[in-house]
């Protein structure tokens, strides 16, 4: 897994794929960085107006549901069809899916008329997708979620939708419902930067949009985005998160076929 992987990032930076991302303004700009820093090309487009013409003429299509709003998700659900008429992958990032009723109604209604290929999300969104849970607070992973088993609510989220789901924090979980991998690496600052969850999202949808298996595409972009934050702690870990975060963007963007190969943990059990 770890050499298709590093192989991968070599057909990404080849293909150059657009990444279409209906996302929310927080972490906007770094999910635009990112891309560009991996070796795609980004657009942020979320008006209903144009989000269907849009989609179809991307290689991938990454939702994000951080800041949401009835009219993003009639920009969501537009692009989603189109992006399945197109055979594109379709990412979906469920941020805070439990935490409002607005959020519980966006999850459901893009689960329910749009086919999602990749599902990321930190423990307590994909529980929440998976039926385990039934509330959520905020966006980051809740205090009583800390010790929740990662890989129990990947698989259970896959068998519910369908599709490969990928549960991020100190250890990786992604699933397709019958492999499990996990992929290690990281360090424990990227969850004290907003967005790096974010940015796995659409880092999977540059991978995707390259490749045609989401297993794959997505341990790929977990691998690189682990290695990108290990580089980034060696580099300005000691000087605080700030610096960090500029130099995790430095790191993607320095990323190449042989560091991953050297660096990736993947574990296929
Ligand atoms: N304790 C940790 N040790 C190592 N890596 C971590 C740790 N916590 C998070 N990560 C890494 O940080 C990235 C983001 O994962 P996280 O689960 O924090 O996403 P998130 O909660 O959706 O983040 P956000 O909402 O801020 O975008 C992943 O690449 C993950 O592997
Ligand atoms: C902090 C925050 N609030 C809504 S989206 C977001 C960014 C990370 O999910
Ligand atoms: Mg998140």
């Amino acid at each position: 897994m770890a050499v298709r992987a590093a192989l991968l990032v070599e057909e990404l930076q080849r293909k150059r794929p657009l990444v279409h991302c209906i996302t929310n303004y927080v972490t906007a700009n770094d999910c635009a960085n990112i891309l560009l820093a991996i070796g795609a090309s980004p657009i942020m487009a979320d008006d209903p107006e144009e989000t269907g013409e849009i989609a179809a003429s991307a290689s991938a299509l990454v939702l994000n549901m951080g800041t949401p709003s009835r009219r993003k998700l009639e920009a969501m659900v537009r692009a989603g069809k189109s992006a399945n008429e197109a055979g594109i992958p379709v990412i979906l990032d469920p941020v805070g899916a439990g935490a409002s009723c607005l959020r519980r109604e966006m999850a459901a209604q893009i689960i329910r008329e749009v086919k999602v290929d990749i599902l990321r999300g930190n423990v307590s969104e994909i529980s929440f997708a998976a039926g385990l849970d039934f509330c959520e607070k905020g966006v980051d992973v809740s205090e009583a979620d800390q010790g929740r088993d990662r890989t129990e609510a990947a698989l259970a989220a896959a068998e519910r939708l369908g599709c490969t789901v990928a549960v991020t924090g100190s250890v990786d979980v992604v699933t397709d419902g019958s492999r499990v991998i996990r992929i290690h690496g990281g360090t424990p600052l990227m969850a004290r930067v907003t967005g790096t969850g974010c940015m796995t999202s659409v880092l999977s949808g540059a991978f995707a949009g390259a490749g045609k298996d989401p297993l794959t595409a997505v341990s790929a972009a977990l691998a690189a985005m682990g290695i990108a934050g290990e580089l980034a702690f060696e580099k300005a870990g000691h000087i605080g998160c700030g610096s960090f975060h500029m130099a995790l963007l430095d790191a993607v963007g320095n990323l190449n076929e042989k560091i991953i190969r050297e660096r990736a943990k993947i574990e296929e059990r």
